[in-house]
């Protein structure tokens, strides 16, 4: 059924609150892999307490508006609901434990027809409760694959640019674990289609797929190392499109051109010939 463009348009979400500790922390380091290796230190700062630091993608677990989709009143069909693409700003700093504040909002609709889905735009700005300063924003889209065919515009809101047309100017290699969705669940979306077989099933998958947002982590982890010299404070934006669905346990191989401000990428999955991640960009100061 298409989808009440006015009921989401003007959603509520409230103003949201979040305290998160260094366990919380880490815990989202473990969900998106690091620490696989004890002897690598560049990663056991974000999973050991001595010398605790956040991983600058932290903030895409802070002030969400939690499973507000679930909600029948949305007029959205939640089974059908994935994770299109995703847009993270740094502003500054982020702590490893602390009280946060965000105010979520749908910023648009697009209908790509009924047959394909709406486009649901959302965003959130996130400040440290403290003392007001900005930590992020983080812009998301939903793809919500029952609702489209409900009179709206088909043309995205914002457009993420390709990649180059030329060949990837270097290759890295990222891997998930079996039990990825089960670990990074616990960091707050805890979404079915991501531990439930039958929810998957139901959903249009013969298993349950990973979170997005995980696979998200998961290839900022050899981006940042790479194109910012493992120090988080100088990465400024990371974005992109989830283009097929990632399952706990794939390696990913991720193709690298250089730009004038940092780094376009894509991931793909050799082993399945599918890309999965695609139009990502990474900004570095
Ligand atoms: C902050 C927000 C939080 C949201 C949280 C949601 C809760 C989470 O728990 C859920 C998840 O994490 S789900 C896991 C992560 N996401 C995925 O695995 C989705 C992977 N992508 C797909 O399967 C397909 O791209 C698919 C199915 C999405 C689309 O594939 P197709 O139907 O084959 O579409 P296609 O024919 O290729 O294109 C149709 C038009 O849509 C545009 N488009 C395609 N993929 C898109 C995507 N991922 N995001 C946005 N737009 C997308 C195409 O450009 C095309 O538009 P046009 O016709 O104008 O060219």
């Amino acid at each position: 059924m298409p989808l009440d463009p006015d009921t989401l348009l003007n959603w509520n979400f409230g103003k949201v609150e979040q305290t998160f500790s260094r366990k919380d922390a880490m815990l989202y380091a473990l969900g998106i892999g690091l620490g696989a290796d004890p002897l690598d230190r560049d990663q056991l700062r974000y999973v050991y307490e001595r010398e605790l630091a956040a991983f600058p993608t932290l903030p895409v677990v802070l002030g969400t508006p939690g499973a507000w989709l679930a909600n029948p009143a949305t007029t959205v069909t939640r089974r059908k609901v994935v994770h299109g693409e995703i847009r993270l700003d740094l502003h500054g700093p982020i702590p490893v434990e602390g009280t946060i504040r965000a105010e979520p909002r749908v910023t648009g609709l697009t209908d790509k027809g009924a047959d394909k889905g709406a486009l649901i735009f959302q965003e959130r700005r996130i400040t440290d409760a403290a003392d007001g300063r900005p930590i992020a924003t983080v812009r998301g889209v939903t793809f919500a694959r029952a609702d489209g065919g409900f009179g709206g515009d088909p043309a995205p809101l914002r457009g993420l640019p390709p990649v180059p047309d030329r060949a990837p100017d270097e290759r890295l290699t990222a891997r998930t674990f079996p039990w990825q969705a089960l670990l990074y669940r616990l960091s707050g979306d805890m979404n079915p289609l991501h531990a439930d077989p039958d929810a998957a099933r139901n959903a249009g998958y013969d298993r349950p797929i990973l979170h997005g947002l995980a696979t998200f982590g998961v290839l900022a982890v050899p981006l940042l190392g790479h194109i910012c010299d493992g120090d988080p404070a100088r990465l400024a934006t990371l974005e992109g499109r989830f283009s097929a669905p990632v399952m706990s346990g794939d390696a990913l191989v991720l193709d690298v051109w250089h730009t004038e401000d940092g780094a376009a990428f894509e991931a793909r999955v050799p082993d399945r010939e599918v890309t999965v991640f695609n139009r990502g960009r990474l900004i570095a100061r």
